[in-house]
This record gives structure tokens, sequence and C-alpha cells, in this order.
């Protein structure tokens, strides 16, 4: 009777009335978060493939609306700091061997130091580099041909996105006193297992963030998360257009990202959530460009190679996979900078109140 009754109501609802309906129960969606505690949180989900900068954005938050880094969870990243240090020299030094970049004498006597420290390593967990380490790092760092193979070939090896920020401060960061920075913990890399969130006010709103791993094994926790998201903040680096995936190298990488971005955006799970993405490692991408130009592994791609053409291709095929554009931001971003994060995660926010309100009827 009760679906009789309502299927004989539905036919006779005027467009308008129809309109309404929905715009109450968008009202409803957003007042019914209101009464329940948990849920009074606008949630947002960090989403993306390894490497793409989703825990950068997460510390950014820590730095930009919460209270930073206490010296002791600082101190829990000195480890991983000096690990990411060690991992860049030693990639670099491999590049040099490999494009047959020679040392100096002099450096030459570093670089068997930095490798005789290296192998002699008991405890890689607990790293810590003695300054007299740190110092010759930062000769070997500073070197003709060290140089040389970053400025030449950076882009034809596998190496740190921080490397430079590291190797340029090795000396700061392996001072007896030293304790990591703000900044030092924004640039350090570590892959993520498992699900973490945060919970912070901005601009009297309650937001919680979770990230969560972009490893193939780590993607399978992301169903965990995907109760009650109201922003699905989903980043691609891409930089990464010129990249095979590493746990499949019959892939692009930033093909890889646009499979699983089209997957998730395409859920009935999130039909309800704004999506944003995050075109990061913009800094990158425009360093990188002239010395590998898009079409080389896009073919079909026929514009020039200038860096906005080349985005807004990218762009468009991402945007193409988006359903209710109405909840589709997409901006470029250089997560490592504070400055950048800060105005385009308030210009993303201020962008899905104004459209959730303007759909719930309460904004022109
Ligand atoms: N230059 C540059 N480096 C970046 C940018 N975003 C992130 N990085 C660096 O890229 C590395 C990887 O970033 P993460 O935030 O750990 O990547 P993730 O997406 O959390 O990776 P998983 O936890 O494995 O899923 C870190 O060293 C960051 O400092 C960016 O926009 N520009
Ligand atoms: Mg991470």
């Amino acid at each position: 009777m009760g679906a009789g009754a309502a299927g004989l109501r539905g036919s006779r609802l005027s467009a308008e009335e129809r309109a309404n309906s929905s715009k109450s129960r968008a009202i409803d969606r957003i007042l019914s978060k209101d009464h329940s505690n948990d849920m009074n949180r606008f949630k947002i989900l960090l989403l993306g493939t390894s490497e793409c900068g989703k825990s950068t954005i997460f510390k950014q938050m820590r730095v930009l609306h919460m209270d930073g880094f206490s010296k002791e969870d600082s101190y829990e990243y000195l480890s991983i700091i000096h690990a990411n240090c060690m991992e860049a020299l030693t990639q670099l030094l491999e590049a040099c061997d490999a494009f047959h970049i020679y040392h100096d004498l002099s450096v030459k006597e570093d670089v068997d130091r930095f490798r005789d420290f290296k192998r002699k390593l008991k405890d890689p967990e607990g790293l810590v580099i003695p300054v007299v380490i740190g110092r010759c790092m930062d000769r070997i760092w500073q070197s003709t041909s060290v140089q040389n193979c970053f400025e030449t070939r950076r882009f034809s090896f596998a190496l740190l996105d921080s490397a430079k920020y590291f190797l340029d401060n090795i000396v700061r960061l392996t001072e007896d006193v030293y304790v990591p920075t703000a900044q030092d913990i924004v640039h350090c890399r570590i892959s993520t297992s498992g699900i973490n969130e945060i919970a912070f006010n901005y601009k009297k709103m309650d937001f919680r963030m979770v990230d969560v791993g972009g490893q193939r094994t780590e993607r399978r926790k992301w169903i965990h998360c995907f109760d009650n998201v109201d922003m699905v903040l989903f980043v691609v680096s891409i930089s990464d257009y010129d990249q095979l995936d590493p746990e499949d190298c019959r892939m692009n990488r930033l093909r890889q990202s646009y499979e699983i971005f089209k997957t998730i955006v395409q859920s009935d799970l999130f039909r309800h959530a704004s999506i944003v993405l995050f075109l990061n490692k913009y800094d990158i991408f425009l360093d990188k460009l002239p010395n590998s130009p898009l079409r080389r592994s896009f073919s079909s791609y026929d514009g020039d190679n200038s860096p906005n053409d080349c985005r807004d291709y990218i762009k468009k095929q991402f945007r193409r996979c988006i359903n209710n554009r109405h909840k589709f931001f997409s901006f470029e971003t250089n997560a490592t900078d504070t400055t950048n994060l800060d105005l385009v995660f308030g210009s993303a926010v201020a962008h899905i109140v104004s459209e959730n309100l303007r759909s719930a009827g309460l904004q022109e």
C-alpha cells in the first residue's frame, strides 16, 4: 500500500516539487550529520597511488591547522630522514657509475668512506649518521661529478623527490643537536601502511582527514574508510607521466592513477561526495617536461610541449570520468610547499561548501 501511494504521489510531482524534494533530501543529509556525534565532521579521504604525496598533504594539515609536531614526534622522524639522505646519495652514486661519470681522487676517497660506513651499518632501523659522515656526504654531494649527474641525468634514474632538499641540508641534518623541523618532516619519505586519521578545525568547521597507503597491498584496506565521505581528495603525481608503475612495469604510472581514479569517482559509494583532484608534484612536472616531452609517453597527444597545454590534456582525461561536474574541482599543487597547500586547500574547501549550499538550495 505504502509503495503504491508513494508511486502515485511520485507521478503527480511537478518538476519544481521534484527539485524541492531533492533539495530537502540534501538538507536532510546535511542536518543528519549534525545529529550524530562522530559524524558532525566533514570527512576528507585522501586517495591515490603510492608516492603521489598523500601523507605530505596530511602532514601539512598538521602544520597548518594543528600544533605541528611536538619535539617527541619530531625525533621519531630522525632515523627516517637520515635513511632518506643515505638512499638519495646512494642512488646518485649508482647513477654516476651507470653513466660513467668519474669522480676526482679526493671525492673517490669520500665515496669509499661513505660506502664503507653503509656496509658496516648494523641497525638501519635506528640509523643516526655521525657528524663526520654527514660532512663527507656533503663533500660528495657538492662535487662536480655528482652535481653534473644530478643536473644532467636526474630524470633518467630513480631518485627520491626530496634528494636535493636533504642533501643541500645534510650538514645541518647530521649535527649532534639536530631536531627535525616541520619542513624536514614534510619532505621525508616513508610509505604508509594502515590507516591514519587527524581531526582539526578550519574556518569554524570540523574536519576529519584520513590518510591511507597507496601501494597495491594497501589499496585493499581502502574500503574500510569509505563510509560517510564528504570529500574524496584524490592525489595524482602529474610528474609520473613518463614513468612505469614500479609494481607493474607494463603500466604507465599516470595511466594507473587514472584507472584507479575512474573506479573511485564512478563508484556509487561516492555519489554524494565532492571530488577534488590534486595534480601534485607540479614543480617536478615543470622541470621535467623540457627533458621528456609528453608526446613521447602519450602518443595520442598532438599539442605542443608547453606546460599549460600538457597539463590541460592530462586534466581533461581525468575530468572526462566525472558524472557530476558541479562537485568536481581540480588544482595543480606542490605539496611540499606549505603556502601553496594553504591556498589550495582553502580554495577547495570554499568551493565545496559553496557548492553544497547551492545544491541544498541555500545559495544561488
Ligand atoms: N618536489 C615535490 N615533492 C613532493 C611533492 N609531494 C610530495 N613530495 C615528496 O614525495 C615523496 C612521497 O610523498 P608521500 O606523501 O610519502 O606519498 P604517499 O602518497 O603518502 O605514498 P604512500 O604512503 O606510499 O601511498 C615525499 O618525499 C614527499 O616529500 C611535490 O608536490 N613536489
Ligand atoms: Mg603515505
